[in-house]
């Protein structure tokens, strides 16, 4: 068996950067963009007055008056240039004419027909210079596009963005025993959950999921769903990958071509993990059990989704945390323990909860974190530091 971070590797070094596509903004929320970008204008592109008032040339002083001469509103400059003693009504956005060195507050006047007094000295110009936000050709990215991201690029005038295409991640969930939700199950049968958990995630990280039919325990089922994965970029089996009679998915993948990288992984829950290469495309075979399933997909399914997104962080660093209660020695498996996260005042406390059996879908809802116990730790107390990576 190899290590967690032994296996990382050999996952992350099964990704290919996606190709890249050009969407329009609208379509660009959470997108990887590709490349970096250039700003095709300077931001404000032209010194704007930041307040409703009077823009002068001087600096204002309490008690000068000036004559008010035009106005200049967003989108409708004035035009010309102000001299001394003179003053132009400016509104918020109004680009400022020459000659102004500062805008007064309108609240800062007395205003007479066409004469106005400062009543309110100000240190405030209240003009936002020319390229004060960005600059024309200042370059943004390459990141994930969040939703601050696109009003920036909008203000940049630019209607599309080059990004990563999705990763299309085929799912094929494996077991006589499954059915869908909704149908009506058989008495010796359950219902197939994990691969809407693993469906979701996929989503969250940014690539989208081909959801294929239950492949039952035969050669010929299996053989056929793994006919319909052609062409995705990424294969996610579940079930199936352990020792039993019926766990026929690591040989059937080995008899249509898989190159496997590693099976067995010094972990718990999620130890019958198997990865490698098939027909082009990687591939990671789940454990069934649903918690395992799920862990993986976290630990493994993410930072690959993440790489071929062109991430150059994919793996998510641990974060560090108190226990909130005693844990036992873990043996040669590093421990994944569902657990949950509160905050105190000086840091959060991460405590396992009692049932750890990777069957229990129930304890993982309330779990917000896995609480990580390295193999061959020894046993810790309340209070230690530990790490823990969020769910
Ligand atoms: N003799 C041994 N038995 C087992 C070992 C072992 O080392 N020696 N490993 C155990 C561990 S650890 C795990 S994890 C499981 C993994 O087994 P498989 O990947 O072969 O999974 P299955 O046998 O197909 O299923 C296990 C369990 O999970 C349920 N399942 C499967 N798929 C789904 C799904 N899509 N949704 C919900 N539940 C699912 C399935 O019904 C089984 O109950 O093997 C242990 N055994
Ligand atoms: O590794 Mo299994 O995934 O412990 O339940």
């Amino acid at each position: 068996m190899i290590t967690v971070e032994e296996a990382l590797g050999h996952v992350l070094a099964l990704a290919r950067v996606m190709p890249v596509e050009t969407v329009a903004l609208a379509d660009a929320a959470g997108r990887w963009m590709a490349e970096p970008v250039a700003a095709r204008r300077d931001q404000p592109p032209f010194d704007a007055s930041a307040m409703d008032g009077y823009a002068v040339t001087d600096e204002a002083p309490l008690g000068a008056t000036y004559t008010v001469v035009g106005e200049a509103g967003a989108g409708h400059g004035f035009g010309g240039r102000i001299n001394a003693g003179e003053a132009l009504r400016i509104f918020t956005g109004a680009p400022v004419p020459d000659g102004a060195q500062r805008v007064v507050l309108q609240e800062s006047v007395r205003r007479d027909g066409a004469q106005i007094t400062i009543t309110e000295a100000s240190a405030n110009t209240n003009i936002r210079p020319r390229g004060d936000d960005f600059r024309l050709g200042q370059a943004f990215g390459p990141k994930r596009i969040s939703a601050s991201d696109l009003a920036l690029l909008a203000a940049m005038n630019l209607p599309e963005v080059p990004v990563r295409r999705k990763p299309e991640v085929a799912i094929i969930a494996t077991g006589d025993e499954l059915v869908m939700p909704g149908e009506t199950p058989g008495p010796d049968q359950i219902v197939a959950s994990n691969s809407f958990a693993i469906k979701a995630l996929v989503e969250q990280a940014g690539g989208r999921v081909r959801m294929l039919p239950i492949a039952r325990d035969t050669e010929a089922s299996l053989r056929a769903v793994f006919d319909l994965a052609d062409g995705a970029d990424l294969i996610v089996t579940i079930g199936g990958a352990s020792v039993g009679d019926h766990d026929v998915v690591a040989r059937l993948a080995e008899g249509m071509g898989l190159k496997r990288a590693f099976y067995k992984i010094a972990m718990r829950p999620g130890k019958p993990l198997m990865a490698g290469m098939m027909r082009g495309a990687p591939m990671l075979g789940l454990p069934g059990n649903p918690v395992s399933a799920i862990v993986c997909a976290h630990l493994f399914v993410l930072p690959l989704v993440r790489a071929m997104l062109g991430d150059p962080s994919p793996v998510l660093p641990l974060r560090q945390a108190r226990l909130g209660s005693d844990v036992d020695a873990t043996g040669p498996r590093t421990h994944y323990m569902r657990a949950s996260l509160t905050m105190s005042p000086d840091a959060p406390v991460v405590t396992p909860f009692t049932r750890q059996d990777s069957a229990l879908l129930g304890v993982l809802a309330e779990a917000d974190a896995l609480l990580v116990r390295p193999l061959g730790d020894g046993p810790r107390r309340a209070g230690d530091l530990a790490e823990y990576l969020p769910l």
